[in-house]
C-alpha cells in the first residue's frame, strides 16, 4: 500500500487563509492588527531562513512584525532587557525568540522572563503546564501544527497507540501532552529507551523528532501506521531530509508528512494562529 500524503504546504495555506480572515475580522471592528515581536540572536544560518519565513508570513495574513536583529555577542542582560520592553509594550500580542540563542545566554531563562499572554512559541512553563493540565491556551507550535494536520487528514488520535521519537522541550514533550489530551495511549521514546524499534513497531501513530538523517527505516513502521516526520536535516550536498526513510516508510504506512514541504510550514502557520489568539484574547 502507497501512503497518501499529509501535505503541508496545502494544510498551512489553508491555515493562513483562517489567520487572514481572523485578521480581517478584527480590523472591520475597528481592532488593530495584531503585533508579533520576532527577536533573533546572531547569524545562525538556519535560523535566519525561519525568521524571514515568519516575517514574511505575518505580512502575507496582515499581522504586523517588529524585528530585532541583535549581534551574536548580545548579552544575556540585554537581551532580557529587550523581553521586559516588549512584555510591556500594549501594542505588542506576541514575543517570538528564536531558538537556538548562543551558548553563553541560558534559553530557559529567557524563556521564563516572557509574559505568558504574549509566549506565542507555547514554551513558558505556564504554558505548558496548563497544556499538561487539560487547560491549554498558548500551545507550542510545531505540536499544535502535527494535531491541526491529523485533524485536517481526518485522522483521529483517539483509542490510538502514539509513540513518539525524541523527548525534547520544544517538540517531543508538548508533542505527548497534545496526544495525550486528544485520547490517544503514548509512548515517548528517547536515547536511554532500551528497544526503540520494538516501541516504534507497535505504534498506530509515529511522531520522529531526532534530528538524525533517516534515522527510522521503513521496517519499523507498522502495516497502515501513520507517519508524522519532524525532522529537518540538511546534508552536505544542501539536501534537506527528515529523520524516517520516506520512500520506505511510504510502503507501509496509510499516512505520510513529507520533508521538505511538511510539519516546518505548518510551525511557521501555527505561529500566526497563536498571535492571532493572543491579540483576540488580550487586545
Ligand atoms: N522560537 C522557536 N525556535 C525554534 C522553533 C520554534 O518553533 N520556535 N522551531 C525550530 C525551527 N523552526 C521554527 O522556528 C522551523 C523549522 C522548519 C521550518 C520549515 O519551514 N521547514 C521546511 C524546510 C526548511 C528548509 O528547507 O530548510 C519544511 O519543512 O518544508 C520552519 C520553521 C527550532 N527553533
Amino acid at each position: 500500500m502507497a501512503a497518501q500524503l499529509i501535505d503541508g504546504k496545502t494544510i498551512s495555506e489553508a491555515l493562513l487563509n483562517r489567520v487572514k480572515a481572523g485578521v480581517d475580522a478584527r480590523l472591520a471592528e475597528g481592532r488593530r492588527a495584531p503585533a508579533l515581536a520576532v527577536v533573533l540572536v546572531g547569524n545562525n544560518p538556519a535560523s535566519e531562513i525561519y525568521v524571514r519565513n515568519k516575517k514574511r508570513s505575518c505580512e502575507k495574513v496582515g499581522i504586523r512584525s517588529v524585528a530585532f536583529d541583535l549581534p551574536a555577542s548580545t548579552t544575556q542582560a540585554e537581551l532580557l532587557a529587550i523581553v521586559d520592553q516588549v512584555n510591556a509594550d500594549p501594542e505588542i500580542d506576541g514575543i517570538l525568540v528564536q531558538l537556538p540563542l548562543p551558548a553563553h545566554i541560558d534559553a530557559d531563562a529567557v524563556i521564563e522572563r516572557i509574559d505568558p499572554k504574549k509566549d506565542v512559541d507555547g514554551f513558558h512553563p505556564y504554558n505548558i503546564g496548563r497544556l499538561a493540565l487539560k487547560m491549554p491556551l498558548l500551545r507550542p507550535c510545531t505540536p499544535r501544527g502535527v494535531m491541526t494536520m491529523l485533524e485536517m487528514s481526518g485522522i483521529d488520535p483517539k483509542g490510538k497507540h502514539a509513540v513518539i521519537i525524541g523527548a525534547s522541550n520544544i517538540v517531543g514533550r508538548p508533542m505527548a501532552l497534545e496526544l495525550l489530551l486528544a485520547r490517544a495511549t503514548v509512548t515517548v521514546c528517547h536515547s536511554a529507551t532500551a528497544d526503540l524499534a520494538a516501541e516504534v513497531r507497535r505504534a498506530d501513530i509515529v511522531v520522529a523528532a531526532v534530528g538524525k538523517p533517516g534515522f527510522v527505516p521503513g521496517d519499523w513502521i507498522k502495516e497502515g501506521a501513520v507517519v508524522v516526520d519532524v525532522g529537518i536535516n540538511r546534508l552536505p550536498d544542501g539536501k534537506v531530509v527528515g529523520d524516517v526513510d520516506f520512500a520506505a516508510a511510504s510502503e507501509r504506512a496509510s499516512w505520510i508528512t513529507p520533508v521538505p514541504g511538511g510539519v516546518g510550514l505548518m510551525t511557521v502557520a501555527t505561529l500566526l494562529q497563536n498571535t492571532l489568539d493572543s491579540a483576540n484574547l488580550h487586545a
